[in-house]
């Protein structure tokens, strides 16, 4: 009896793998096929993975990909689940016509998960539904909209000042992880504070404790829940609807953590709507969706939004407003605690440009240094490395390189079937020897100050680098983003020195979308001292 009910768990599992694989196998393009990568990995158990877990869950984000880069060039083959082929592009031309062009989309597994996370939002919506829910959200991040913001940006950084805990005389020091009061600062501001918008009746607490709590903030287990869920979301295309439906019921604590800040957020958008119909949508809030314009009537007419579609934007703004900029400080504070040299040229920077202000907020913008190292670590460590692209109908990728078959055939451009999944490698082509020279891999903030920064190609917003994607899908908030680097990083360096404690280390992990920074026990973020000066 026990191994006949064995048996009947195990078949239906059994003949759903069969199907996948045998659908998988009659797909295969041979030309993909032919185009050179890694070997899949011997061990039966990640062989249904193929390349992905070497992609994703490697200890050090970075350390197959950038080796099959060098091995295999700016175009190569990975293997996916089943045995699909999936292409990693790095190649600049490749790149501007996957991003540029209406063929290829957002594969399936981002829109369900998108659609599970963050209802019916920016990120779950495609084609023409996209376009006019972005349109209309993209008039708020002009320059002048996003510097509105920068009271609070500069009020938050002083926050994580006190955070930190260093005594006020001059000398003194105290080692913190820098991650944990910048994920709480960018988070202040992308909700603006709590104290003025839609967040203010659930209490501030309560929310922070339900985005904070989400596993892609809070790396505490580093590896059990990052290798489980992320092998999870490589099945997400294979999961029948009743069951993905259920997804967040999983008793698993990153499910959990993920289910609490979409009931959170459902209460708060609830709330929110109700007040607004009773009583009016206020316009003297200052937070994100009226920084859009997303509350006024004329907006919403003009690009035939919905008041509850605008007010459902608040998850993604919440979560791709905050952990990007986070992880993209951390990054910063770490080069300059492991480059005392960049970090005196910057302070000196600010310095100079404070006096020159004399009191007045500063240009930012002209901060030529400060813009050099931000730029620079996005391109080394980009907050979110790669995303995927599927083909919607046949194409040809045209290339910049060419690319080697493994009968020694040389492809100009590779000819897409459609459903071809590429992965738009970001990482990958901020670290082209071709494009950036052979000291790719140097952290070099002074490349951005040569006058042939500007030659690179550019695909997308600040680029280059690559870091904010470029096209359709462009960041919507990378001016936001910037201007929050660079405010928070003008007041912590104008109050204090950074370097970093004896036989500290870090490394890059994966998780959800983006490359942490993790401390060698696997917590996100990275043990920094920090000293107090006198002020500037
Ligand atoms: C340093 C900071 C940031 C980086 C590196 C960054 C990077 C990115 C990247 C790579 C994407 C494309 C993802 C994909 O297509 O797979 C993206 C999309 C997006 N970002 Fe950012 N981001 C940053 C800050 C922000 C901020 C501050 C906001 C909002 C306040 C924001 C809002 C968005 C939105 C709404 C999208 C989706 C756009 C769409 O699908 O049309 N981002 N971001």
């Amino acid at each position: 009896m026990d191994n006949l009910g064995l048996y009947f768990k195990i078949a239906p599992i059994a003949a759903v793998l069969a199907a996948v694989l045998f659908i998988r196998l009659r797909r295969r393009d041979p030309l993909i096929a032919s185009i050179r990568g890694p070997a899949s990995p011997s061990k039966l158990i990640v062989q249904f993975l193929g390349n992905m877990t070497q992609l994703f869950l490697a200890h050090n984000y970075g350390q197959w990909e950038y080796k099959w880069l060098k091995q295999f060039g700016s175009v190569y083959r990975v293997k996916a689940c089943f045995g699909e082929d999936r292409l990693i592009v790095a190649d600049p031309q490749a790149i501007k016509h996957i991003l540029n062009t209406q063929t290829f989309m957002h594969p399936p597994r981002i829109l369900r998960t998108g659609a599970l996370v963050f209802g019916e939002s920016l990120v779950s919506f495609i084609g023409k539904e996209h376009r006019r829910l972005r349109a209309g959200m993209s008039n708020g991040f002009s320059p002048n909209a996003v510097r509105s913001f920068l009271p609070i940006i500069i009020e938050t950084a002083k926050k994580v000042a006190q955070e930190w805990k260093v005594p006020s005389a001059p000398g003194s020091s105290n080692t913190v992880n820098i991650s944990e009061a910048i994920d709480h600062a960018t988070l202040d501001i992308t909700s603006e504070g709590g104290q003025s918008c839609a967040f203010q009746w659930a209490g501030c607490y309560l929310f922070r404790i339900a985005l904070l709590g989400m596993p892609i903030n809070t790396v505490q287990n580093p590896n059990q829940p990052i290798a489980k869920t992320n092998i999870l979301d490589f099945f997400v295309p294979y999961i029948p609807e009743f069951i993905f439906r259920h997804l967040l019921s999983l008793p698993m604590d990153s499910m959990r953590a993920v289910s609490k800040f979409v009931n959170v957020t459902q209460k708060i958008i609830d709330k929110k709507t109700q007040e607004g119909n009773a009583t009016g949508f206020e316009k003297d809030e200052h937070n994100m969706l009226n920084m859009m314009g997303m509350l006024e009537v004329q907006t919403l007419e003009l690009y035939k939004i919905s008041r509850r579609e605008a007010i459902n934007q608040i998850r993604i703004l919440l979560i791709a407003g905050q952990d990007p900029p986070s992880v993209l400080l951390a990054w910063t504070l770490y080069h300059l605690a492991k480059y005392p040299e960049f970090q005196s040229k910057v302070r000196e920077e600010i310095r100079a440009a404070r006096e020159a202000a004399d009191g007045q907020d500063l240009e930012y913008d002209n901060l030529t240094y400060l813009t050099a190292i931000l730029k620079e670590t996005l391109r080394v460590f980009p907050p979110n490395p790669i995303t995927e692209r599927v083909a919607t109908e046949d194409s040809v990728l045209p290339l910049a390189f060419e690319v080697t078959t493994s009968t020694g055939e040389r492809l100009k451009q590779i000819p897409i079937r459609k459903g071809q999944s590429s992965m738009v490698a970001m990482g990958s082509y901020n670290r082209l020897d071709s494009v950036w020279g052979p000291d790719a891999e140097q952290f070099r903030p002074e490349r951005w100050l040569e006058a042939d920064t500007d030659k690179r190609p550019a695909l997308g917003p600040a680029t280059p680098p690559m870091s904010f994607i470029g096209g359709q899908r462009a960041c919507l908030g990378w001016r936001f983003g910037l201007l929050m680097a660079q405010a928070i990083l003008c007041e912590l360096l104008s109050e204090f020195t950074f370097s970093l404690p004896k036989n500290s280390s870090v490394r890059a992990r994966y998780w959800g979308t983006e490359e942490l920074p993790v401390t060698p026990e696997g917590v996100k973020g990275v043990m920094v001292s920090v000293t107090r000066i006198c002020l500037l």
